[in-house]
């Protein structure tokens, strides 16, 4: 099995968290969760509810503090970043859109709050098919209306690394197609993908890697054919029960 070796931190490429942890008053959120997600390839971030994949991600964001650990984009901790939103871009549960606004309106304020050219705003509705609703009040988009503005208002930066936190929670079938081809394009061009889910068949086929946690712990980690290989077993599925992955 291909278990993750403390020590093993990153290149200076990509994500690296190592041995994260985190407790909430007397709750161990995290008891030295490990991952690494490196350019090319989306890495899939696996484990039931409550298994400390947000606050992994919020710590490695900069949204939170572990206790101790720790979590770099290209070899940094977000916060020294000069210009964080440039190198990574990311959609997180709580990402806020204020519903009297519009799209366009929200995609702006962004762009010059992370001081983006103001181009890169008709860049990302396009790129991200938006034009027909762009210009009304979020507070009337659908669910993947407004996952689509979040990940928009997360690549104004162009960033080399994308982070999406349970991106295909209240999407329709094809809103899940649409993520699954958008995240292969984004390790395609280059970027660094890291996908955080608790629901495995949405991603099968899609991810390259996987880091399964459980109970704030790293229990495996690595390309998943190989984990299919060492496992002999022959679908996503299997590689997380059969690492532990399953409560
Ligand atoms: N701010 C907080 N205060 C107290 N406990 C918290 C806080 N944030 C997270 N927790 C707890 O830490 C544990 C890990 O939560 P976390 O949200 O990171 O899990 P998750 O794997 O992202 O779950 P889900 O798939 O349901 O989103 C849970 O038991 C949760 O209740």
């Amino acid at each position: 099995m291909t278990e993750w070796r403390e020590g093993e931190a990153g290149t200076g490429e990509g994500v690296c968290v190592d041995r994260l942890t985190k407790t909430f008053r007397r709750h161990h959120a995290l008891r030295g969760v490990c991952l690494e997600a490196r350019p090319g390839r989306v890495t899939g971030f696996l484990g039931p509810n409550g298994s400390g994949k947000s606050t992994t991600l919020r710590c490695l964001l900069g949204l939170q503090r572990p206790d101790s650990g720790t979590a770099t984009i290209e070899g940094v901790r977000y916060e020294r970043h000069e210009n964080p939103t440039s190198v990574v871009g990311a959609v997180l549960d709580s990402s806020t859109v204020d519903p009297a606004m519009s799209g366009y309106a929200h995609l702006k304020v962004y762009a010059a709050f992370g001081g983006h050219r103001a181009e890169r705003v008709d860049r990302c509705v396009e790129e991200l098919e938006m034009e027909s609703y762009v210009h009304r009040c979020a507070g009337g988009y659908s669910t993947g209306m407004r996952q689509r503005l979040g990940i928009a208002t997360a690549l104004l930066g162009n960033p080399r690394i994308v982070v999406l936190d349970e991106p295909t929670n209240g999407l329709d079938p094809d809103g899940i197609a649409w993520i699954r081809e958008l995240v292969r394009d984004f390790a395609a061009s280059g970027r660094t993908v890291l996908v955080s889910t608790h629901v495995l068949s949405e991603f099968e086929g899609v991810l390259d890697d996987v880091v399964i946690v459980r109970e704030g712990r790293t229990l495996v980690a690595g390309a998943v054919e190989r984990l299919k290989e060492d496992l002999g077993v022959d679908s996503l599925e299997a590689v997380y029960a059969k690492a532990g992955g399953r409560r």
